[in-house]
């Protein structure tokens, strides 16, 4: 496929075709043009769109083999416009059911990219999306591309569409047309949204809300664009910012317009904001893994690989906040009046990047300490005994024992720890660091100090779709179990419905560890607009020692 490749990502291009007399030379110009896929009506410009015979076996599309099967793959077929599925008249109704039936079987025949089709905006549609159904449930491999407009006068030139006679359902909330819609093919994965951008935006929470929408492609109609004083397209800085959100969700972007003009700077314009838009290092480094669903690891249960162990280990910020957090604690204690050689027990050690931190945070401090590895993992404490002869001169005691059991003649200064899950105590952290609590003196510090972990009500179908998949094909098999599941997941395709708010604190050391640490609390949240409640997403924010946060 030729796409836009930079350091980021790739970005899809294609060229949205109103018709196609001839298909090949299409493509060519596509491919002049610097475009990877076509948009094109599947039905030839021959048949006319009042045609009404069902034997279009002259008639449909082109032959297939006038294109290679690579480019079919690259090509998105546009269903008959004039098709009626939700007609009163049950003859005309039938008919344009089989004609449907038939277009869709050529297209899938041709292994497309794939199919596309207008969402009615009269909000009549119980008898299409029936028929997707039927479709999706026959032929497991195609994808639905749901053309809807983000505004109700953004469908080309038919401005207040929504108001026609047939208006049934009298809204004019395109999302809401949407929504229906895809809650009727059941949340179904291959029946994505194609967003048509309108000249005048919506406010800024309705776009974010369609971020949380399986946006597979984008029509931006050339009437969006401006023209700037050299003559080229450029795009209004609210457009500008919204494109560059749909890049992330690696939608493929159509340019619509008229196919004698010269189309190529339009291309160029969205490359170049594409490329202009300052990259996300941390974008880049999980790249690949976004809206995948994992299951948290349980290190207090089962014992980790050395895998995991790096990946925690390339973490760029972290150690540097322990480090610093760990300088801060002895000094502070020295500050304090203390002589002595302070004792850190860093709890929890894994292959030691916290030892590590201990012993330069004693250099930079220039406090002496004794350190201790306590490491319940029998793997892991090889690396730290080798770690300990070749690069800690033999300074650091390692135990292998279970934090909460050990016993400890001493009582140690600084009691350190990395025990945290994505959501704060949901790998045992509290519970860990409550039986570790007596290894501490009483004016011993903890690091980390407190974590607090944060929840916000979020709409995302595709994490919703991911979820039901998670265990098994049928959605319907393990779906109340995968539901009460927390996943940790790089979320890109999802709007976060109000802002998060602080679910639960835990400090350490504790003053009451007669209680336990079940939790129980309701929020509240503020809700602005309509949208679904697929889930809550969560995150913590920690405390290491007073003053440091990460
Ligand atoms: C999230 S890992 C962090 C490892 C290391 N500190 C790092 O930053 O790479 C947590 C470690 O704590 C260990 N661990 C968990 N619960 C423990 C317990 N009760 N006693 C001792 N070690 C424990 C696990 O085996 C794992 O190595």
């Amino acid at each position: 496929m030729a796409m836009t490749t930079t350091s980021k990502k790739q970005i899809k291009f294609g060229f949205d075709f109103t018709s196609v007399p001839d298909l090949v030379a299409c493509i060519q110009q596509l491919n002049n043009w610097g475009y990877s896929y076509a948009c094109i009506p599947l039905v030839h410009a021959k048949l006319k769109p009042d045609a009404t015979t069902l034997d279009r076996s002259a008639l449909v599309s082109r032959a297939d083999v006038i294109l290679q099967a690579e480019t079919w793959n690259r090509v998105v077929v546009k269903l008959s416009e004039h098709l009626n599925l939700d007609l009163a008249d049950s003859s005309a109704r039938d008919r344009d059911a089989e004609l449907f039936r038939q277009e869709v079987s050529y297209a899938s025949y041709l292994n497309v990219f794939a199919i596309m089709f207008q969402l009615p905006l009269n909000g009549c549609m119980p008898n299409l999306a029936r028929l997707v159904n039927v479709a999706l449930h026959e032929n497991m491999f195609i994808n639905f591309y749901v053309r809807v407009p983000m505004t109700c006068g953004g469908r080309g030139d038919n401005n207040g569409i929504c108001d026609s006679d047939d208006n049934s359902s009298g809204t004019t909330d395109t999302w809401k047309l949407w929504s229906a819609f895809s809650a009727a093919c059941d949340y179904h994965r291959s029946v994505c949204l194609a967003l048509e951008l309108s000249v005048d935006l919506p406010d800024q929470q309705e776009l974010d809300r369609w971020l949380g929408e399986p946006i597979k492609a984008v029509i931006a109609p050339t009437s969006i664009f401006l023209t700037n004083k050299a003559g080229f397209p450029v795009l209004s800085r609210p457009h500008q910012m919204f494109i560059n959100k749909l890049f992330d969700l690696d939608a493929c972007i159509f340019i619509s317009g008229e196919p004698n003009q010269n189309v190529k700077p339009y291309f160029e314009y969205l490359s170049f904001i594409h490329d202009s838009n300052k990259s996300d290092k941390l974008y880049s480094y999980s790249y690949g893994y976004e809206d995948l669903l994992q299951v948290p690891l349980q290190p207090l249960i089962n014992d980790l690989d050395n895998n995991v162990y790096a990946v925690f280990e390339q973490d760029p910020i972290k150690y540097q906040q322990y480090e610093k957090a760990i300088t801060k604690a002895l000094t502070d204690k020295v500050k304090s009046g203390s002589t002595e050689v302070l004792t850190v027990c860093v709890v929890g050690a894994g292959r030691g990047p916290l030892v590590n931190a201990s012993l330069n945070a004693a250099d930079k401090s220039k406090v002496a300490v004794k350190v201790y590895a306590i490491e319940k993992n029998e793997n892991a404490l090889h690396v730290l005994n080798y770690n300990n002869e070749n690069y800690w001169h033999n300074l650091v005691t390692v135990v292998g024992a279970d934090m909460r059991t050990w016993e400890f003649e001493e009582k140690c200064d600084i009691l350190v720890s990395e025990l945290l899950g994505s959501f704060g105590d949901n790998e045992l952290s509290p519970e860990c660091l409550d039986g570790a609590q007596k290894l501490l003196k009483k004016d011993g510090v903890c690091i980390p100090s407190s974590y607090t972990s944060y929840l916000s009500p979020l709409q995302s179908q595709t994490l919703f779709s991911n979820m039901k998949m998670f265990k098994s094909n049928t959605p319907m098999e393990y779906l109340h179990e995968n539901a009460e599941q927390i996943y940790v997941v790089n979320m890109r395709n999802m709007y976060i419905i109000s802002p998060a708010q602080p679910l639960f604190t835990f400090n350490h050391p504790r003053s009451d560890l007669e209680r336990n640490n079940n939790r129980y609390t309701t929020l509240t949240f503020d809700i602005q607009q309509d949208c679904i409640l697929h889930g809550f997403a969560g995150y913590f924010q920690c405390s290491l020692i007073q003053g440091y946060k990460y």
